[in-house]
């Protein structure tokens, strides 16, 4: 595990869409092998609208953790602020220091190959080496040399995988990557998704809308609502899970029901 960086009480900095957020300018060298993120405190306001109000969360190492709540509740404003894309807070947040993050559109640059894609905002020269064999890793190998555009929506946000892990991660931030993409698309990224997990050993936290993609690939499932977590429940069911299973349908339900769905 990297080491980690507290950021305190109010910082702010310029908003950008950067994949590996370096650490800021008041990162201290905080050995963070005890928790792949830790939050005390977090408070988040746009205007007079407070979005996070004091949330506190710890993310172990290797652990997959999923984030429901209803649409507005600030799932990915929390996963920006631990990405390090969201500076004007107050609270506590430390974060492993080698984080990538995959959002529901690939942006991939389109005047740039797909190995260029995978290693752009990488220190030193572009290492194609390194790109080639994590998009071997995530099936693309065929498409190193193609200009984005001729990606199918499955294939891009592959290449966006392989973007977050040639980073090699300790920490994974994935918002909704799965949410464009066709029905048998997504079964099959929602599936390398969870082979990455399992290989890499990177904790990852997942912002999702999907009760049952939550709980056929975390460890463990928070529902955020109101400012805060308002239930985290752990996910014990062997793998591969089995959607038809007694246990896994009376935990779908259950949370369900924290979503307002009975
Ligand atoms: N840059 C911003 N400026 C003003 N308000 C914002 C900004 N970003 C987010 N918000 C507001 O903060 C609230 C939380 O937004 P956020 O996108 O985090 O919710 P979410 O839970 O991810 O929603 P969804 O599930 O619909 O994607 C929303 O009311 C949103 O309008």
């Amino acid at each position: 595990m990297a080491t980690g960086f507290p950021r305190s009480v109010t910082e702010s900095a310029p908003d950008t869409d950067q994949v590996t957020p370096e650490p800021t300018g008041v990162a201290v060298a905080t050995a963070a092998a005890e928790s792949a993120a830790s939050v005390r405190g977090l408070t988040k306001s746009f205007g007079d609208r407070t979005v996070l109000d004091g949330l506190d969360l710890d993310i172990e190492p290797g652990q997959f953790v999923a984030l429901l709540g209803p649409s507005g509740c600030g799932k990915s404003t929390l996963l920006r602020i631990l990405a390090d894309l969201d500076h004007e807070i107050s609270g506590e947040v430390r974060v492993a220091q080698r984080r990538a993050v995959a959002f529901q559109a690939p942006r991939l640059l389109p005047w740039k190959r797909v190995w260029r894609n995978v290693v752009l905002g990488l220190r030193g020269r572009p290492d194609r080496a390194k790109a080639v064999a994590a998009l071997e890793e995530v099936g693309l190998g065929h498409r190193v040399d193609e200009w984005p555009k001729v990606l199918s929506g499955g294939e891009a946000q592959r290449a966006s995988l392989a973007r977050a892990l040639v980073r090699e991660p300790d920490l994974l931030l994935l918002d909704e990557p799965f949410s464009a993409l066709d029905a048998l698309t997504r079964i099959k990224v929602q599936a390398l998704v969870g082979e990455l997990w399992q290989r890499h050993g990177c904790a990852i936290l997942l912002v999702t809308h999907d009760v049952e993609e939550a709980l056929l690939l975390a460890d463990r499932v928070l529902v955020l609502d109101g400012g805060g977590i308002v239930h985290d429940q752990l996910v014990e069911h062997p793998r591969p899970r089995d959607v038809a299973a007694p246990a896994f349908v009376a935990q779908r339900a259950e949370l369900l029901s924290w979503l307002g769905v009975h």
